[in-house]
């Protein structure tokens, strides 16, 4: 693994390390989580429209936690062995335990993630979040919500980058359209669902 480079440093801070998993391994779990994955389209409502997203998600969780958001409910299933052994592998790096997991299916460049932020109340707002990428390689921006300042990074496949608090509610982020790419990217969210409620 590579040094972590230092991309945000003020209200929260942002690392990103390439090559967590080298080129071989990275794609070696692109693979498996391209089968291992529960991946089924995203349902999000906007102006009391649901909309299906080509994009596909999973979320996986330590317990069936419920999740909501965009007016649905979203119930963790339990972690498969790959997820699995992704979290013990992040755990033995970061020393986080991470008791949950969302993983994001973009086809191609034509799908994206717009800006938000990842400060839902369920969510533990003192713990981090790690974001892995494999497949294809994408750009992710940042937005400071009060002067608007922007940073970008491109997540290669097998990098890790790692979003710490007070981040999510300074900042938002978001995944833009790529028109030109091709391939497919899955994306790994690692957080910290509140267990206590
Ligand atoms: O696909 C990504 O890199 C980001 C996904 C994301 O921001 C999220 O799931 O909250
Ligand atoms: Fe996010």
């Amino acid at each position: 693994m590579n040094n972590p480079l230092q991309i945000i440093d003020r209200d929260g801070s942002v690392t990103y390390t390439t090559a967590l998993f080298p080129d071989a391994a990275a794609q070696d779990i692109f693979r498996k989580l391209s089968d291992e994955i529960d991946w089924q389209p995203d349902e999000v409502k906007l102006f009391g429209k649901t909309i299906i997203t080509a994009r596909k998600t999973a979320w996986y969780g330590d317990k069936s936690y419920e999740y909501r958001y965009s007016g649905t409910v979203k119930k963790a299933l339990p972690f498969p062995q790959e997820l699995q052994s992704i979290r013990d592998r992040l755990l033995q790096e970061t020393g986080y335990y991470f008791n949950s997991c969302l993983a994001n299916l973009y086809h191609n460049g034509s799908e994206s993630m717009s800006w938000h932020s990842d400060n839902e109340p369920v969510m533990d707002p003192g713990f981090p979040i790690a974001s892995l990428s494999f497949g294809a390689q994408r750009r992710f921006r940042f937005r400071h919500l009060g002067d608007k300042t922007t940073e970008t990074v491109l997540l290669e496949p097998g990098s890790l980058l790692m979003m710490y608090p007070p981040l999510q509610q300074h900042w938002q982020h978001c995944l833009p359209r790529m028109a030109a790419v091709r391939e497919a990217r899955i994306n790994l969210t690692f957080r910290r669902f509140t267990e206590h409620r």
